[in-house]
């Protein structure tokens, strides 16, 4: 970490330095503590008998021989060389309330109150990259439906009934690539298949409608040999036939929706869904009366395979493990290879006892991966279900591939096509400031964008950005552009809905939604939410429906929750604000829009220095013709966001303008942090929680997100933090701990770093509740070493 900053701070005093200690050896912590201690010895030796404090003791804390001549003297800044003119109605004098109150406590100023616009460090990769605006070139979208006239899903083999009820019902004219090569794949034979596609291509469908088929084709020669005197042949209890794994609740919860959307035009075929967080009773109720689909998380299917009996599994032809990478790295690798042989072992015994009584059941099931990267835990999860199986690979929107899973690449993910990527240099001062200015810009015209997701490093900060974009606009400078639309206090939990003339379409709950003056304008008023993996499932199941049905623009803050398989409708623009911790989460996350061959827009923020050799991280696997990333600067997304529209004067005025505005902003934050102890103390564990996260990017990206080069200093600001960074301490919350927050984030990170935490796994989902407490405690103790007190976060 940068160190400038601390040793500031440090006063020599001017007693003549008798003899200059040499500093050598240990490391840097060590040499400024042995630093330090020798400097107060030396103060306490000049100091007058009076012990009142030397005359000298304001002097900055620094030797000519350590610091650059031409570097300006840093003092410490007081409220009131930036204080903004009062506004009317502001509440009286609240910074300078709190920052007296807050000095009158200590004996030395605790807080630093730093300018936005100096000291920031330079874009190192300035001439590099071409400075562009994102131009809206247009790019053949790689995971658009296809649209020659033959390709239909006739064609592929799928029955007129189906196809009929995808277009009159659901609005599917025609198929994806991948999903072409699936289903007629799938449809003719019996092999194993692992299905590789990039995020968007439909994969959801590529699986479902070849099993449906062949379950409705099941249906018509039970029909036939029994001479059966139901409407149709196959009914709830004939069997259950195909059982669908996902990673999480939500990603299950989606493909039982889109299913039951299926089955509308098979209503005789009954699907139904276990998952953890339900309540077993009624699963195994429901189990009882018979399923013919089933749609589970493992951990939960593990548990019903030991102790429902009802749930018989000897007819199960078809296995399809989805987000099969997302599977592995949440460490279900036990329960699916459990599964797996337990589906074998019962088959065969109901083969051999000839117990089976359905007619034109296959022989053998299929197992189907599906998959948008190849990594080596995919192989691994490969190696556990598969036997023999095909790779289904969609390599352009025309040229669907397939062949077998030997013929293999390397991992060849990329983003689709169409999606316009971009980059943005901030400054770590600046970088709160700048993410109100391109929301701001984002959503300014109404219509232009409708919804947006920014993604956070951590549950603690997205509780705090929350809370910032939806604080009480009295506390913000007032805006040229009008009236502003009010919100309740950040802190107070019974927000009213909107007052606006726009209501949102779904009555979403006060605690995880609600208005954004911040970023909204009079007549487009935007509504934020926020999702981690630390709120209780009811309130993620609400809020993701909220966002996802609000016929209003939204924007939604979360963690990497969001990040993999989601399919929110309308989502325009992705912004990464913590950069994701692989290349491949970043990959998930834009991947939430460009969706379907839908446009879609995404930009991550980095800082200068080391972050922008993210950059060509980001350039990796692009393909041919695709447009290059653009590249955008902070200046440049504040002057858009923070401009006066009734701006006049020269450029140098105008500059000026966007920067006070941007300024007095600012402040009003901070302001707003110190005035109750509660959100200080929130915004100082989003940024410890911040700080830790920053020390997870995996191995391979850590050069570009290297902790020390971190200016904390700087990134308090964003914070909206006062707070020498070495004071920033939150009661409580201390390192490996954390009060049971952020359990599948911390699974995360411990496996990113090679840490398996199998005792903390639970119920076969990312919100898993730990049983046995003792045992996560002293897991989450270990894990922390091994991560060095990278815990808080929050990823899944
Ligand atoms: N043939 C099609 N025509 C038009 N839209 C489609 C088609 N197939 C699927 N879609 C839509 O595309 C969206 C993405 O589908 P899906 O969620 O299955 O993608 P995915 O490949 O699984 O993505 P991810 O890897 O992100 O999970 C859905 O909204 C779905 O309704």
């Amino acid at each position: 970490m940068a160190d400038d900053g601390m040793l500031l701070n440090f006063s020599v005093g001017d007693g003549p330095l008798i003899a200059k200690p040499s500093f050598k050896g240990g490391s840097w912590k060590d040499r400024l503590s042995a630093k330090k201690a020798a400097l107060h010895r030396q103060k306490k030796l000049t100091q007058p008998s009076t012990g009142r404090p030397a005359a000298s003791e304001n002097k900055p804390a620094r030797e000519e021989s350590d610091f650059p001549v031409n570097r300006a003297a840093k003092r410490q800044r007081t409220e009131t060389d930036f204080a903004p003119t009062p506004r009317a109605g502001a509440p009286r004098g609240a910074g300078q309330t709190n920052g007296d109150r807050s000095e009158r406590r200590t004996d030395g100023p605790k807080q630093v109150i730093s300018s936005l616009f100096t000291y920031n460090p330079a874009s190192t990769s300035k001439g590099e990259a071409k400075i562009a605006e994102i131009q809206d070139v247009d790019v053949e979208p790689s995971n658009a439906p296809l649209s020659g006239e033959l390709e239909t899903f006739t064609s592929l083999g799928l029955s007129p009934t189906i196809a009929s009820h995808l277009l009159n019902k659901l609005g599917i004219k025609a198929p994806t690539a991948i999903q072409k090569a699936a289903v007629s794949q799938l449809l003719k034979e019996d092999s194993d298949a692992f299905i590789q596609a990039e995020t968007g291509s439909g994969k959801t469908l590529a699986y479902l409608l070849p099993i449906v088929q062949r379950i409705m084709a099941l249906s018509k020669a039970t029909k036939t040999v029994e001479e059966s005197n139901e409407p149709d042949g196959v009914h709830r209890d004939s069997g259950l036939f195909a059982i669908i794994l996902a990673p999480t609740r939500e990603l299950s919860k989606q493909i039982s929706v889109v299913l039951e959307s299926l089955l509308r035009c098979a209503h005789w075929i009954v699907a139904g869904t276990v998952q953890g967080g339900e309540k077993k009773k009624s699963e195994k109720a429901r189990l009882r009366k018979g399923l013919n689909i089933l749609v589970a998380t493992p951990g939960r299917l593990a548990d019903h395979l030991d102790n429902t009996e009802a749930l018989d599994v000897s007819n199960v032809r078809w296995l399809v493990l989805d987000e099969g990478d997302r599977l592995m790295e949440l460490g279900f690798e036990d329960e699916i290879q459990k599964i797996v042989s337990k589906l074998n072992m019962r088959m065969k015994t109901a083969q051999l006892s000839k117990t089976s009584r359905i007619p034109g059941l296959p022989e053998r099931r299929t197992t189907v991966l599906c998959s948008a990267t190849m990594k080596m835990n995919v192989q691994r999860l490969g190696e556990i279900s598969l036997k023999e199986a095909v790779h289904i690979q969609a390599a352009s929107s025309d040229k669907p591939e397939v062949g077998t899973t030997q013929e293999t690449k390397e991992d060849v993910f990329s983003a689709p096509a169409q999606l316009k990527q971009s980059y943005a240099v901030v400054p770590a001062k600046l970088r709160l400031v700048s993410l109100i200015a391109l929301l701001k810009r984002t959503f300014a015209r109404r219509g232009s964008v409708m919804k947006a997701i920014v993604f956070i490093s951590c549950a603690d900060s997205v509780d705090f950005h929350f809370e910032i974009l939806s604080r009480d606009q009295a506390d913000q400078p007032a805006s040229s552009d009008g009236p502003r639309p009010s919100a309740t206090d950040a802190t107070n939990n019974e927000r009213p809905a909107p007052t606006t003339q726009n209501q949102p379409t779904r009555p979403s709950d006060p605690r995880t939604s609600a208005l954004a003056p911040s970023i909204s304008s009079p007549n487009n008023p935007i509504q934020t939410y926020r999702l981690h993996g630390s709120l209780p499932q009811s309130l993620r199941t609400s809020t993701l429906k909220s966002f996802a049905t609000s016929k209003d623009p939204a924007v939604l803050l979360c963690t990497d929750v969001a990040s993999r398989g989601l399919d929110l409708p309308n989502v325009d623009f992705v912004l990464e604000y913590d950069p994701a911790f692989s290349k491949d989460d970043h990959l998930h996350r834009v991947g939430r829009t460009a969706r379907a061959g839908r446009q879609g827009r995404a930009t991550v923020f980095l800082m200068p220095g080391c972050e922008e050799g993210y950059v060509s991280v980001l350039a990796e696997g692009r393909r041919e013709g695709e447009k290059a990333l653009s590249r955008q600067d902070a200046n440049e997304l504040l002057r858009k966001g923070f401009v006066s529209p009734a701006a006049t004067g020269t450029e140098k005025e105008k500059e000026r303008g966007w920067q006070d505005r941007a300024t007095e902003w600012q402040l009003g934050v901070e302001r707003w942090a110190l005035e109750q102890p509660a959100r200080l103390e929130m915004a100082r564990r989003a940024f410890q929680s911040h700080v830790r996260a920053y020390a997870t990017h995996v191995a391979a990206e850590r050069a570009c997100f290297d902790i020390k080069q971190l200016h904390l200093g700087h990134l308090a600001k964003a914070f909206a933090l006062r707070d020498r960074p070495g004071r920033i301490g939150v009661p409580g919350m201390r390192p490996g701990v954390d009060g049971g927050k952020g359990k599948t984030e911390r699974k995360d990170a411990a496996k990113r770093k090679g840490v398996v935490a199998r005792g903390e796994k639970g119920d076969g989902d990312v919100a898993a509740v730990v049983t046995d407490e003792e045992v996560a405690r002293r897991k989450m103790r270990a894990m922390a070493r091994a991560m060095g007190g990278a815990s808080e976060f929050n990823l899944g």
